[in-house]
């Protein structure tokens, strides 16, 4: 029997099944991939937004990181939500422990609006996490945070992955889903410019996008795939994700992870 290549996320879980652990651990299922989870906070979330979360002690992140680590392995990391700055400050310490490619989705805030980050954690990923990084993966609110750089059009997204790359991750993938038109998003380490292009699909069931492009891209990666190549597979799988996306509960329904299979 042959192996699948392992990938890790460690991450926020969604109890809805949209976002989170759930949305990576489906993608990476869905791209041939073996999936392993350190979850770092519980939410209690649907498609109407975050009711509440509760954040796991640093000891049984530890602990999570070290038995999959220690033992399985992992071909390619992707980090989510990270709740808090000691949270962070402890995925970033252990991130410099395995020698596999890392791709951060800085998460901040759910579609709702739910804070997802601890307003003083935001120093601790531009300071600790982004500096590990083979990636970054924000969408426009994000960038905002980050870097203070306000993106309201395409022209606008070279200069905040500029912004982003000066904090120190190896390439910047800025995500324009938020902006009217095409979906179109500017990945670049700085040297290479690479403009990913969708068509825009009109359905409100995007629950679990940024979750599931920052894992697809992993999962290639964990595959073998050069970055820019591992980008283009994991937009293209995302985007027949969205496609298919479907009603649930009264709110924002998830993306179909299972499209493909
Ligand atoms: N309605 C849409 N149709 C097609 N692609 C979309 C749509 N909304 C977002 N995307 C794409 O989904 C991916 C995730 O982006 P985004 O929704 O901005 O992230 P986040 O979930 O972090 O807010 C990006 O590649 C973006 O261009
Ligand atoms: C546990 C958790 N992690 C991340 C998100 C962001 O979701 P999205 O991919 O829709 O931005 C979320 N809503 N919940």
């Amino acid at each position: 029997m042959e192996t699948p290549p392992c990938v890790l996320t460690v991450a926020g879980s969604d109890s809805g099944g949209g976002a989170g652990i759930q949305a990576d651990l489906k993608t990476m299922l869905a791209l041939g991939t073996h999936g392993m989870s350190v979850i770092t906070a519980v939410t209690a979330q649907n498609s109407l937004g975050v009711d509440g979360f509760w954040e796991l002690p640093t000891e049984a992140v530890r602990a999570q990181f070290r038995a999959v680590v220690d033992d399985i392995g992992a071909r390619a990391v992707k980090t989510g939500m990270l709740a808090s700055a000691e949270l962070v400050e402890t995925v970033a310490e252990l991130l410099t422990t395995v020698d596999a490619p890392v791709v951060v989705d800085p998460v901040g805030v759910s579609k709702h609006g739910d804070a997802l980050l601890a307003p003083e954690a935001l120093a601790v990923v531009r300071e600790r996490l982004l500096p590990v990084a083979t990636v970054v993966t924000p969408n426009l609110a994000e960038i905002a945070q980050l870097t203070g750089v306000r993106v309201t059009e395409e022209a606008d997204l070279p200069r905040a992955a500029e912004a982003l790359l000066a904090l120190g991750p190896r390439w910047a993938l800025v995500k324009g889903g938020h902006l009217a038109g095409e979906a179109v998003d500017l990945l670049t380490d700085g040297s290479h410019e690479h403009w990913l292009r969708a068509p825009r699909h009109d359905n409100r069931h995007t629950h679990g996008t940024g979750c599931t492009l920052a894992s697809a891209i992993a999962a290639r990666l964990a595959h073998g795939d050069a970055l820019p190549a591992a980008v283009a597979a994991a937009k293209a799988y995302v985007t027949g994700a969205i496609e298919a996306g479907f009603p649930l509960g009264a709110g924002i329904g998830p993306v179909r992870h299972g499209f493909r299979i």
